[in-house]
Protein backbone atom coordinates (compact mmCIF):
# COMPACT_ATOMS: atom_id res chain seq x y z
CA UNK A 1 0.00 0.00 0.00
CA UNK A 2 1.48 3.53 -1.29
CA UNK A 3 1.57 5.95 1.88
CA UNK A 4 -1.21 7.96 1.26
CA UNK A 5 -4.21 4.84 0.20
CA UNK A 6 -6.99 5.50 2.63
CA UNK A 7 -6.20 3.00 5.65
CA UNK A 8 -7.91 0.26 7.14
CA UNK A 9 -9.97 -0.14 3.53
CA UNK A 10 -13.25 -1.84 3.71
CA UNK A 11 -13.93 -1.24 7.29
CA UNK A 12 -15.91 0.43 9.59
CA UNK A 13 -12.44 2.14 11.21
CA UNK A 14 -11.42 3.13 7.63
CA UNK A 15 -14.95 4.77 6.44
CA UNK A 16 -15.26 6.22 9.40
CA UNK A 17 -11.35 8.17 9.08
CA UNK A 18 -12.63 8.75 5.39
CA UNK A 19 -15.75 10.21 6.50
CA UNK A 20 -14.31 12.90 8.98
CA UNK A 21 -13.28 17.04 7.40
CA UNK A 22 -11.58 19.78 9.49
CA UNK A 23 -14.13 22.15 10.75
CA UNK A 24 -16.58 24.59 8.24
CA UNK A 25 -13.97 27.64 8.03
CA UNK A 26 -16.99 29.83 6.77
CA UNK A 27 -19.35 28.85 9.55
CA UNK A 28 -16.12 29.26 12.22
CA UNK A 29 -15.18 33.06 10.75
CA UNK A 30 -19.37 33.64 10.84
CA UNK A 31 -19.24 32.89 14.72
CA UNK A 32 -15.82 35.02 15.17
CA UNK A 33 -17.43 37.78 13.26
CA UNK A 34 -20.52 37.55 15.65
CA UNK A 35 -18.34 37.44 18.60
CA UNK A 36 -17.20 40.60 17.36
CA UNK A 37 -20.18 42.07 16.33
CA UNK A 38 -21.85 40.87 20.26
CA UNK A 39 -22.39 43.38 22.67
CA UNK A 40 -19.25 43.22 24.93
CA UNK A 41 -15.86 44.40 24.06
CA UNK A 42 -14.08 42.27 21.66
CA UNK A 43 -12.18 39.07 22.82
CA UNK A 44 -13.97 39.46 26.25
CA UNK A 45 -15.03 36.40 26.41
CA UNK A 46 -11.45 34.79 26.08
CA UNK A 47 -11.35 31.20 25.63
CA UNK A 48 -15.20 30.93 25.82
CA UNK A 49 -14.80 32.91 22.04
CA UNK A 50 -12.72 29.74 20.65
CA UNK A 51 -15.22 27.03 22.33
CA UNK A 52 -18.05 29.18 20.88
CA UNK A 53 -16.48 29.65 17.17
CA UNK A 54 -15.04 26.09 17.54
CA UNK A 55 -18.63 24.65 18.00
CA UNK A 56 -19.75 26.76 15.17
CA UNK A 57 -16.88 24.71 12.73
CA UNK A 58 -17.66 21.86 13.83
CA UNK A 59 -21.97 21.95 13.26
CA UNK A 60 -21.28 23.90 9.99
CA UNK A 61 -23.26 26.82 11.12
CA UNK A 62 -23.76 30.09 13.05
CA UNK A 63 -24.70 30.02 15.30
CA UNK A 64 -24.20 26.68 16.49
CA UNK A 65 -26.85 24.04 18.06
CA UNK A 66 -26.83 23.93 22.08
CA UNK A 67 -24.12 21.24 23.01
CA UNK A 68 -27.54 19.33 24.95
CA UNK A 69 -28.70 16.52 25.57
CA UNK A 70 -25.38 15.55 26.59
CA UNK A 71 -24.59 11.82 26.67
CA UNK A 72 -21.10 10.55 28.84
CA UNK A 73 -20.45 7.08 27.27
CA UNK A 74 -18.51 5.34 30.25
CA UNK A 75 -15.95 2.27 28.65
CA UNK A 76 -15.32 0.01 30.82
CA UNK A 77 -12.11 -2.74 30.50
CA UNK A 78 -9.62 -4.80 32.77
CA UNK A 79 -5.40 -4.60 32.59
CA UNK A 80 -3.29 -7.38 32.60
CA UNK A 81 -0.82 -5.09 33.73
CA UNK A 82 -2.70 -5.43 37.00
CA UNK A 83 -0.54 -8.41 37.84
CA UNK A 84 2.85 -6.04 38.19
CA UNK A 85 1.33 -4.45 41.23
CA UNK A 86 1.18 -1.09 39.43
CA UNK A 87 -2.66 -0.09 41.64
CA UNK A 88 -3.68 -0.70 45.17
CA UNK A 89 -7.14 -1.56 44.07
CA UNK A 90 -8.37 -5.01 43.13
CA UNK A 91 -9.41 -6.42 39.66
CA UNK A 92 -12.99 -6.87 40.83
CA UNK A 93 -13.33 -2.98 41.54
CA UNK A 94 -13.64 -2.77 37.80
CA UNK A 95 -16.82 -4.49 37.49
CA UNK A 96 -18.04 -3.74 41.47
CA UNK A 97 -18.02 -0.45 39.82
CA UNK A 98 -19.83 -0.90 36.50
CA UNK A 99 -22.72 -2.53 38.95
CA UNK A 100 -22.53 0.97 40.72
CA UNK A 101 -22.57 3.22 37.16
CA UNK A 102 -25.46 1.41 35.85
CA UNK A 103 -26.85 1.87 39.21
CA UNK A 104 -26.73 5.56 39.91
CA UNK A 105 -24.02 5.72 42.63
CA UNK A 106 -21.09 6.55 40.72
CA UNK A 107 -19.56 10.47 41.06
CA UNK A 108 -20.37 10.74 37.62
CA UNK A 109 -24.35 9.83 38.13
CA UNK A 110 -24.64 12.55 40.20
CA UNK A 111 -22.61 15.09 37.96
CA UNK A 112 -24.65 13.85 35.07
CA UNK A 113 -28.12 14.67 37.31
CA UNK A 114 -27.10 17.71 38.09
CA UNK A 115 -27.30 18.64 33.83
CA UNK A 116 -29.30 16.36 32.83
CA UNK A 117 -27.02 14.53 30.77
CA UNK A 118 -27.36 10.58 30.03
CA UNK A 119 -24.83 8.23 31.11
CA UNK A 120 -24.36 4.69 29.04
CA UNK A 121 -21.63 2.42 30.82
CA UNK A 122 -19.93 0.14 28.20
CA UNK A 123 -18.58 -3.33 28.86
CA UNK A 124 -15.66 -3.29 26.53
CA UNK A 125 -13.57 -5.40 28.23
CA UNK A 126 -14.40 -6.54 31.87
CA UNK A 127 -12.32 -9.22 33.28
CA UNK A 128 -14.69 -9.98 36.19
CA UNK A 129 -18.43 -10.82 36.37
CA UNK A 130 -21.18 -8.24 37.91
CA UNK A 131 -24.68 -8.99 38.25
CA UNK A 132 -26.29 -6.56 35.95
CA UNK A 133 -28.17 -7.29 32.98
CA UNK A 134 -27.51 -5.46 29.63
CA UNK A 135 -30.13 -2.46 28.76
CA UNK A 136 -29.67 0.92 27.23
CA UNK A 137 -27.54 2.22 30.13
CA UNK A 138 -24.90 -1.06 29.88
CA UNK A 139 -23.54 -2.09 26.35
CA UNK A 140 -22.10 -5.12 26.48
CA UNK A 141 -19.84 -5.02 23.51
CA UNK A 142 -16.66 -7.01 25.23
CA UNK A 143 -13.65 -7.56 22.90
CA UNK A 144 -11.79 -9.72 25.08
CA UNK A 145 -12.09 -10.19 29.49
CA UNK A 146 -9.45 -7.28 30.07
CA UNK A 147 -5.93 -7.19 28.21
CA UNK A 148 -2.53 -9.07 28.61
CA UNK A 149 -0.05 -8.23 30.63
CA UNK A 150 1.74 -5.04 28.57
CA UNK A 151 4.51 -5.19 30.38
CA UNK A 152 5.49 -8.79 28.95
CA UNK A 153 4.31 -8.49 25.43
CA UNK A 154 1.38 -7.12 23.90
CA UNK A 155 -2.01 -6.01 25.32
CA UNK A 156 -3.95 -7.33 22.45
CA UNK A 157 -3.78 -8.69 18.88
CA UNK A 158 -4.54 -5.54 16.45
CA UNK A 159 -7.39 -7.29 15.01
CA UNK A 160 -8.59 -6.49 18.56
CA UNK A 161 -7.52 -3.26 19.24
CA UNK A 162 -9.62 -2.34 15.83
CA UNK A 163 -12.59 -4.01 16.94
CA UNK A 164 -12.45 -1.93 20.52
CA UNK A 165 -12.08 0.94 18.20
CA UNK A 166 -15.24 0.16 16.25
CA UNK A 167 -17.24 -0.05 19.77
CA UNK A 168 -16.45 3.23 19.94
CA UNK A 169 -17.41 4.25 16.60
CA UNK A 170 -20.71 2.98 17.05
CA UNK A 171 -21.59 4.34 20.38
CA UNK A 172 -20.50 7.44 19.11
CA UNK A 173 -22.35 7.06 16.04
CA UNK A 174 -25.63 6.02 18.06
CA UNK A 175 -25.35 8.72 20.95
CA UNK A 176 -24.69 10.95 18.20
CA UNK A 177 -28.60 11.01 16.64
CA UNK A 178 -29.99 12.28 20.03
CA UNK A 179 -27.19 13.98 21.79
CA UNK A 180 -25.92 17.59 21.24
CA UNK A 181 -22.58 16.68 22.94
CA UNK A 182 -20.42 13.30 23.56
CA UNK A 183 -18.78 13.20 26.65
CA UNK A 184 -15.54 10.56 27.32
CA UNK A 185 -15.83 8.32 30.51
CA UNK A 186 -13.90 5.38 31.24
CA UNK A 187 -13.39 3.01 34.21
CA UNK A 188 -10.70 0.46 34.90
CA UNK A 189 -8.12 -0.64 37.89
CA UNK A 190 -4.56 -0.20 36.20
CA UNK A 191 -5.74 1.89 33.02
CA UNK A 192 -3.48 4.98 34.31
CA UNK A 193 -0.44 2.24 33.71
CA UNK A 194 -1.55 1.91 29.78
CA UNK A 195 -2.39 5.67 29.42
CA UNK A 196 1.17 6.46 30.49
CA UNK A 197 2.29 4.30 28.24
CA UNK A 198 0.57 5.66 25.31
CA UNK A 199 1.50 8.97 25.83
CA UNK A 200 5.41 7.88 26.13
CA UNK A 201 4.87 5.88 22.77
CA UNK A 202 2.86 8.81 21.37
CA UNK A 203 4.82 11.95 22.24
CA UNK A 204 8.10 10.42 23.33
CA UNK A 205 8.09 11.48 26.75
CA UNK A 206 10.03 9.76 29.40
CA UNK A 207 8.29 7.32 31.76
CA UNK A 208 9.24 8.79 34.78
CA UNK A 209 7.70 12.27 33.28
CA UNK A 210 4.16 10.52 31.97
CA UNK A 211 3.56 8.22 34.84
CA UNK A 212 1.58 9.62 37.71
CA UNK A 213 0.41 8.04 41.29
CA UNK A 214 -3.15 6.65 39.29
CA UNK A 215 -5.76 6.27 42.15
CA UNK A 216 -3.48 7.60 44.56
CA UNK A 217 -0.04 4.66 45.08
CA UNK A 218 2.61 5.05 47.13
CA UNK A 219 6.55 5.04 46.34
CA UNK A 220 7.12 1.78 45.48
CA UNK A 221 4.34 1.25 43.41
CA UNK A 222 5.03 4.77 41.71
CA UNK A 223 8.41 3.10 40.94
CA UNK A 224 7.05 -0.20 39.69
CA UNK A 225 4.59 1.60 37.34
CA UNK A 226 7.53 3.91 35.90
CA UNK A 227 9.54 0.49 34.81
CA UNK A 228 7.04 -1.05 33.52
CA UNK A 229 5.73 2.11 31.81
CA UNK A 230 9.41 2.63 30.07
CA UNK A 231 10.13 -1.32 29.03
CA UNK A 232 6.41 -1.10 27.37
CA UNK A 233 7.01 2.16 25.57
CA UNK A 234 10.60 1.04 24.16
CA UNK A 235 8.97 -2.00 22.18
CA UNK A 236 6.94 0.50 20.23
CA UNK A 237 8.52 2.78 17.84
CA UNK A 238 8.28 6.30 18.59
CA UNK A 239 5.93 8.81 17.54
CA UNK A 240 3.62 5.97 15.57
CA UNK A 241 3.79 8.07 11.52
CA UNK A 242 0.75 6.31 10.00
CA UNK A 243 -2.51 5.28 10.90
CA UNK A 244 -1.49 1.52 11.00
CA UNK A 245 1.35 2.12 13.09
CA UNK A 246 -0.92 3.84 15.32
CA UNK A 247 -2.99 0.87 16.07
CA UNK A 248 0.12 -1.31 16.10
CA UNK A 249 1.21 0.74 19.02
CA UNK A 250 -2.49 0.81 20.33
CA UNK A 251 -2.39 -2.94 20.74
CA UNK A 252 0.92 -3.29 22.27
CA UNK A 253 0.48 -0.95 25.49
CA UNK A 254 -2.93 0.44 25.14
CA UNK A 255 -5.96 -1.04 26.66
CA UNK A 256 -9.57 -1.76 25.21
CA UNK A 257 -10.98 0.70 26.80
CA UNK A 258 -8.35 3.72 25.39
CA UNK A 259 -9.11 1.72 21.91
CA UNK A 260 -12.42 2.57 22.51
CA UNK A 261 -12.77 5.90 23.23
CA UNK A 262 -10.02 6.48 20.13
CA UNK A 263 -12.78 5.22 18.18
CA UNK A 264 -15.31 7.43 20.22
CA UNK A 265 -13.38 10.53 19.33
CA UNK A 266 -13.47 9.45 15.79
CA UNK A 267 -17.52 9.01 15.34
CA UNK A 268 -18.09 12.04 16.90
CA UNK A 269 -15.86 13.95 14.57
CA UNK A 270 -17.49 12.02 11.39
CA UNK A 271 -20.66 12.76 13.20
CA UNK A 272 -20.44 16.60 13.97
CA UNK A 273 -21.03 16.51 17.31
CA UNK A 274 -18.54 18.00 19.44
CA UNK A 275 -16.50 15.16 21.85
CA UNK A 276 -15.54 16.89 25.41
CA UNK A 277 -12.36 14.81 26.93
CA UNK A 278 -12.38 13.70 30.39
CA UNK A 279 -8.53 13.06 31.80
CA UNK A 280 -5.68 11.10 31.26
CA UNK A 281 -7.62 7.69 29.69
CA UNK A 282 -9.12 10.07 27.45
CA UNK A 283 -6.30 12.04 26.34
CA UNK A 284 -3.55 9.19 26.03
CA UNK A 285 -6.61 7.53 24.12
CA UNK A 286 -7.16 11.58 21.72
CA UNK A 287 -3.18 10.52 20.88
CA UNK A 288 -4.18 7.80 18.95
CA UNK A 289 -7.42 8.51 17.29
CA UNK A 290 -5.20 12.27 16.33
CA UNK A 291 -2.52 9.60 14.98
CA UNK A 292 -5.21 7.43 13.19
CA UNK A 293 -7.22 10.73 11.95
CA UNK A 294 -5.58 14.15 12.49
CA UNK A 295 -8.91 16.36 11.53
CA UNK A 296 -10.95 14.00 14.20
CA UNK A 297 -8.92 16.23 16.73
CA UNK A 298 -10.57 19.24 15.46
CA UNK A 299 -14.11 18.86 16.79
CA UNK A 300 -12.75 17.71 19.96
CA UNK A 301 -12.25 19.96 23.59
CA UNK A 302 -10.52 19.08 26.68
CA UNK A 303 -13.04 19.72 29.76
CA UNK A 304 -9.87 20.01 32.49
CA UNK A 305 -6.68 19.03 32.92
CA UNK A 306 -6.14 15.95 35.56
CA UNK A 307 -3.66 15.52 38.18
CA UNK A 308 -1.34 12.59 36.08
CA UNK A 309 1.11 13.93 34.74
CA UNK A 310 1.00 12.64 31.17
CA UNK A 311 -2.48 14.30 31.27
CA UNK A 312 -1.05 17.68 30.29
CA UNK A 313 1.68 15.94 27.77
CA UNK A 314 -0.87 14.56 25.94
CA UNK A 315 -3.37 17.81 25.55
CA UNK A 316 -0.11 19.64 24.47
CA UNK A 317 1.05 17.39 21.92
CA UNK A 318 -2.52 17.79 21.08
CA UNK A 319 -2.64 21.51 21.11
CA UNK A 320 -5.70 21.07 23.27
CA UNK A 321 -6.44 23.51 26.07
CA UNK A 322 -8.08 22.28 29.10
CA UNK A 323 -11.29 24.55 30.20
CA UNK A 324 -10.85 23.32 34.55
CA UNK A 325 -8.17 22.42 36.42
CA UNK A 326 -9.32 20.98 39.07
CA UNK A 327 -6.90 18.69 40.19
CA UNK A 328 -9.40 15.93 39.46
CA UNK A 329 -7.83 12.37 39.15
CA UNK A 330 -11.49 9.94 39.41
CA UNK A 331 -11.79 9.62 35.91
CA UNK A 332 -15.73 8.22 34.88
CA UNK A 333 -15.83 11.31 32.19
CA UNK A 334 -16.62 13.99 35.32
CA UNK A 335 -13.73 16.39 34.76
CA UNK A 336 -15.65 16.63 31.14
CA UNK A 337 -19.35 17.23 32.66
CA UNK A 338 -18.20 20.21 35.16
CA UNK A 339 -16.94 21.83 31.73
CA UNK A 340 -19.95 21.32 30.18
CA UNK A 341 -21.64 24.75 31.88
CA UNK A 342 -18.73 26.65 29.94
CA UNK A 343 -19.18 24.44 26.60
CA UNK A 344 -23.18 25.19 26.64
CA UNK A 345 -22.78 28.74 27.82
CA UNK A 346 -20.54 29.18 24.96
CA UNK A 347 -22.96 28.35 22.41
CA UNK A 348 -26.02 29.87 24.62
CA UNK A 349 -23.65 33.43 23.97
CA UNK A 350 -23.53 33.09 20.11
CA UNK A 351 -26.82 32.24 19.95
CA UNK A 352 -28.96 34.47 22.08
CA UNK A 353 -26.85 37.93 23.03
CA UNK A 354 -27.76 41.39 21.19
CA UNK A 355 -25.48 42.68 18.52
CA UNK A 356 -24.40 46.37 18.82
CA UNK A 357 -26.39 47.07 16.01
CA UNK A 358 -29.41 45.03 17.00
CA UNK A 359 -29.61 46.62 20.37
CA UNK A 360 -28.69 50.02 19.49
CA UNK A 361 -25.71 49.89 21.43
CA UNK A 362 -22.82 52.29 20.83
CA UNK A 363 -19.96 50.67 19.38
CA UNK A 364 -15.99 52.05 20.85
CA UNK A 365 -14.48 55.16 19.50
CA UNK A 366 -11.33 53.88 18.64
O1 LIG B 1 -9.06 10.69 34.64
C1 LIG B 1 -7.91 10.64 35.11
O2 LIG B 1 -7.01 11.39 34.71
C2 LIG B 1 -7.63 9.58 36.16
C3 LIG B 1 -6.50 9.71 36.93
C4 LIG B 1 -6.28 8.74 37.92
C5 LIG B 1 -7.17 7.66 38.07
N1 LIG B 1 -8.25 7.55 37.28
C6 LIG B 1 -9.20 6.43 37.42
O3 LIG B 1 -8.66 5.48 38.32
C7 LIG B 1 -8.58 4.18 37.75
C8 LIG B 1 -7.17 3.84 37.38
O4 LIG B 1 -6.26 4.12 38.40
P1 LIG B 1 -5.06 3.10 38.68
O5 LIG B 1 -4.30 3.73 39.83
O6 LIG B 1 -5.73 1.82 39.07
O7 LIG B 1 -4.30 3.02 37.41
C9 LIG B 1 -9.46 4.22 36.53
O8 LIG B 1 -10.72 3.70 36.82
C10 LIG B 1 -9.51 5.68 36.15
O9 LIG B 1 -10.78 6.05 35.69
C11 LIG B 1 -8.49 8.51 36.33
C1 LIG C 1 -13.65 3.30 43.80
C2 LIG C 1 -13.14 3.72 42.46
C3 LIG C 1 -13.98 4.47 41.60
C4 LIG C 1 -13.49 4.87 40.35
N1 LIG C 1 -14.04 5.55 39.34
C5 LIG C 1 -13.16 5.65 38.37
N2 LIG C 1 -12.05 5.04 38.72
C6 LIG C 1 -12.21 4.54 39.95
C7 LIG C 1 -11.36 3.79 40.77
C8 LIG C 1 -11.84 3.39 42.03
C9 LIG C 1 -10.93 2.61 42.91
Amino acid sequence: MTPDAAPFPGTLLGATIAAVTPRDAGAERAGRDRLDRMTKPPGSLGVLEDVAAQLAGTAGSCPPPLPTPAAVAVFAGDHGVHAQDVTPWPQEVTAQMVANLVGGGAVVNAFAAQLGADVVVVDVGVATPYAVEPGPALLVRRVRPGTADLAVGPAMTVAEARQAVEVGIEVATALAADHGCLVTGDMGIANTTASAALVCAFTGAAAAAATGRGTGVDDPTLARKVAVVARAAARVPERPATPEAALAALAEVGGLEHAALAGFVLGSAAARVPVLLDGVIAGSAALVAAALCPAALEHALAGHTSAEPGHALALRALGLRPLLGLDLRLGEGTGALLALPLVASAARALREVATFDSAGVTGKSR
